[in-house]
């Protein structure tokens, strides 16, 4: 596939796909990365990070053992850690929580096909003494965190609890003779268990536990623990602490279990921001909400949202150039064999994942200018759009990590035999995805948190109370009856309002009779759960359409007429799809009638044939660099069969062209002689 100057050509299916796009790929890229100077600096960024020199690694990842694979991980971050500390101060500087760390954060990921070992060091120690700690406490943490003297993690969950943090187990008893908190794991079930990098790597650790004070417990609270000696990294008498073994994924994160016997550290090292411990003993709550200090958690979920947005926008643009180049079977005998993107049926399986990777990166810019609102608002110490954004963090969360995970799935589905090779990158995709699902709140429990929330809104509704802005809909579809159909995209999303408003009034009145029927509030309430994550799911989607729909048409207010199309093009697909997938619903909740369904189908299916064209474009404005992308299937260049070929060579068994289990097992066995 080289021409005689040895240049490297594209595949030519790529090549027409690319040359017969309607639209300025880099207009695309430039909305997605919020605008034309944030390209410009991501790919400066890119440029310095990603060297052969510090990529190259001559045997694949997914061909080490477990040691060689975290050894190997370590050796980058390394790397990686101290290029950023060099030279990230040319681009402004390194800031941790602002654009440059989702740009870091995916740079990443050309340097572990894993995870690096101190993800959890900046991406939860580091925020949790930004948002827990005191300004003094602070001045102490930050600067040594910064410059990685001390590499910490968050270890929250335990052997016995991830889910319910009042029942952790883990104490911190404040002995006020020695100014000192003595922790301790009293059972097994409190061994804390997870946490990224504990296993061998961090030598500090936030621990949450139960703070008993004065003979008196006040429930969890976060401390700044160190666990390794910071000249020979052994563990600290009183610690034990190791890896927890094999997973699904998260192979190179060595997390880990730690346990504590009666072990002590300063009374200071309490992160303090929001409660304190008087010398003496005295129990001070600063926290006037109740909930701050699970402030870590909801950062993150904010995060997750745009992780699982750009995990997607890999395993599309994987599937989509991947399809582009595969040719298979034939629609008419005697016909050349398509491309597989040519199937109708697989456009349905690919543009929907395009489509869903816009609609998450959009709610998460979105949702990150909103949590810096209430940010900001809890500076000044209002506390009041807590609770609306607790509930809209947990099911943006919960939502966008499930539909990531399925539709990466479904890429792979789509890449046939081949996407379930490791070198397609799609099963790693899938593995570190799938556990957003789970991690920083599991998806049914925080669906749960978000329907509370609604319950609340729903009684507020009825009692004529102002609604705050994300349920204010409530109001509008409060009285009962089918919300009017209009097939617009503004139309689609009304209804998905009216089906969440539905669905909440029919949870309210399934508790109710529960309740009447001598039920108390709590078994009624469990027994309505199975509704009440559907009517969050509903809620939730409701708001991802509405929020998709009018930030694509914002943002391309200036644009081409041919790439506003084509984003017009995107979010009407991703409207008709779920309304499709939720027909049922709006069966059930809206005026929607049999002609209407029949059009929404037929309006699909066109939406399908007039995407078709772009859809390389469209996975290629993703501007996502080969490096990062990882895969045989989805390179820039479609190269795929050879490289699915190149990467095949390096591994291990085909160093020698018989293996030694031939003589010692396979030899014997033929001749008898096993
Ligand atoms: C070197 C290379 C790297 C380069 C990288 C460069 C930069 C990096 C930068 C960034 C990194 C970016 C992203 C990171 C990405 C990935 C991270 C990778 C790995 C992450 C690992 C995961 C870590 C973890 O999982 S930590 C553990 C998380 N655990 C949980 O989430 C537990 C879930 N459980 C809960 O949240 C709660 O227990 C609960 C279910 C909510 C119940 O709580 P409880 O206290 O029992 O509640 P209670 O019933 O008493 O009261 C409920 C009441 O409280 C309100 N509430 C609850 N939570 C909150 C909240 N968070 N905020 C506000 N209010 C809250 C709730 O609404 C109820 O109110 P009410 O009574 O109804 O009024
Ligand atoms: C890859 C990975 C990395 C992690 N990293 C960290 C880390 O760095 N630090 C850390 O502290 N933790 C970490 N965790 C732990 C993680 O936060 C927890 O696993 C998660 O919060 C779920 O809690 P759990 O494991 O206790 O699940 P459980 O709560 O035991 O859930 C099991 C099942 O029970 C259901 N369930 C539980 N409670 C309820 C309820 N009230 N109502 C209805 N259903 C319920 C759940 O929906 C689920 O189906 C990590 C986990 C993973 C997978």
């Amino acid at each position: 596939m080289s021409d005689n100057k040895g240049v490297r050509r594209v595949n030519e299916d790529l090549a027409r796909e690319r040359a017969n796009c309607s639209f300025d790929v880099r207009e695309i890229t430039f909305l997605l990365d919020g605008g034309e100077n944030n390209t410009i600096t991501r790919k400066k960024i890119e440029d310095f990070t990603l060297t052969d020199e510090l990529l190259s690694d001559k045997v694949p990842d997914e061909c080490l053992s477990p040691k060689e694979k975290y050894e190997n991980a370590v050796r980058k971050s390394c790397l990686f850690g101290k290029l950023v500390k060099d030279k990230l101060l040319e681009f402004g500087g390194l800031e941790t929580f602002g654009p440059n760390s989702f740009v870091l954060r995916r740079i990443a990921d050309a340097f572990f096909k894993e995870i690096s070992p101190l993800l959890l060091h900046l991406g939860m120690f580091v925020p949790t003494i930004l948002g827990q700690c005191t300004a003094e406490q602070q001045s102490e943490w930050l600067p040594r965190a910064l410059s990685m003297q001390v590499i910490g993690t968050y270890a929250q969950t335990e052997l016995g609890h991830g889910t319910f943090i009042r029942g952790l187990e883990t104490t911190a008893t404040y002995d006020p003779e020695t100014e000192e908190f003595v922790l301790h794991s009293p059972t097994l079930s409190s061994f804390k268990w997870w946490a990224g990098g504990l296993g061998k790597t961090v030598n500090h650790c936030i621990v949450v536990a139960q703070l008993h004070t004065k003979g008196q417990c006040h429930g969890t609270h976060p401390f700044i623990v160190q666990i390794r000696d910071l000249e020979t990294h052994q563990p600290l008498p009183g610690i034990k602490v190791g890896e927890i073994g094999p997973k699904l994924g998260f192979n190179t994160a060595d997390n880990g279990f730690l346990g504590f016997d009666k072990y002590r550290i300063p009374r200071m090292n309490m992160m303090m921001k929001n409660a304190q411990i008087l010398k003496d003993g005295t129990y001070v709550k600063l926290d006037r909400h109740g909930k701050m200090t699970y402030g870590t958690m909801v950062f993150i979920r904010v995060m997750v949202v745009n992780e699982v947005a750009f995990n997607l926008a890999k395993a599309a643009t994987i599937a989509v150039r991947y399809s582009a180049v595969r040719r298979q079977s034939e629609k008419k005998p005697g016909e050349p064999e398509p491309q597989i993107l040519d199937y109708v049926t697989q456009q349905h399986k690919l543009f929907i994942c395009i489509a869903t990777a816009h609609a998450l990166q959009l709610t998460s810019d979105w949702l990150w200018r909103t949590f810096s609102g209430v940010v900001t608002d809890i500076k000044h110490g209002k506390t009041d759009s807590l609770p609306e954004f607790h509930a809209l963090s947990s099911c943006l969360k919960a939502i966008s990590t499930s539909d990531a995970a399925l539709l990466i799935e479904q890429c792979r589905h789509s890449c046939g035999g081949h996407g379930y090779m490791m070198s397609s990158n799609l099963p790693l995709i899938y593995s570190f995805v799938t556990a957003t699902r789970t991690y920083e709140g599991d998806y049914t429990v925080l669906l749960l948190q978000t329907a509370r929330f609604l319950i609340k809104a729903w009684e507020q509704a009825e009692a004529g109370k102002p609604l705050t802005p994300t349920v204010s809909y409530l109001t509008k579809y409060f009285k009962d009856g089918r919300v009017p159909w209009d097939s617009t995209s503004e139309g689609i999303v009304n209804a998905a309002y009216g089906v969440a408003a539905g669905k909440i009034s029919a949870c309210v009145k399934s508790i109710r009779n529960r309740v009447k029927t001598g039920l108390s509030y709590e078994d009624a309430w469990d027994l309505t759960t199975v509704q009440l994550v559907a009517a969050a799911e509903a809620h939730c989607r409701a708001v991802i359409c509405d929020v998709y729909r009018s930030e694509a048409v914002r943002l391309t207010e200036k644009s081409s007429p041919n790439v506003r199309a084509v984003m017009r093009q995107l979010t009407t697909l991703y409207l008709h799809y779920w309304a499709l997938e939720r027909i049922g619903d709006l069966l059930r909740y809206s005026a929607v009638s049999e002609e209407d369904v029949v059009a929404l189908q037929q309006k699909y299916e066109e939406l399908l044939a007039l995407i078709r064209p772009d859809a390389v474009g469209l996975v290629d404005a993703f501007d996502i660099r080969d490096e990062i992308l990882n895969s045989t299937l989805g390179a820039y260049d479609g190269r795929v069969y050879e490289r699915l070929m190149e990467e095949a060579l390096k591994s291990p068994l085909n160093a020698e062209p018989v293996n030694r289990s031939f003589h010692m097992y396979l030899k014997p066995l033929m001749q008898g002689k096993l």
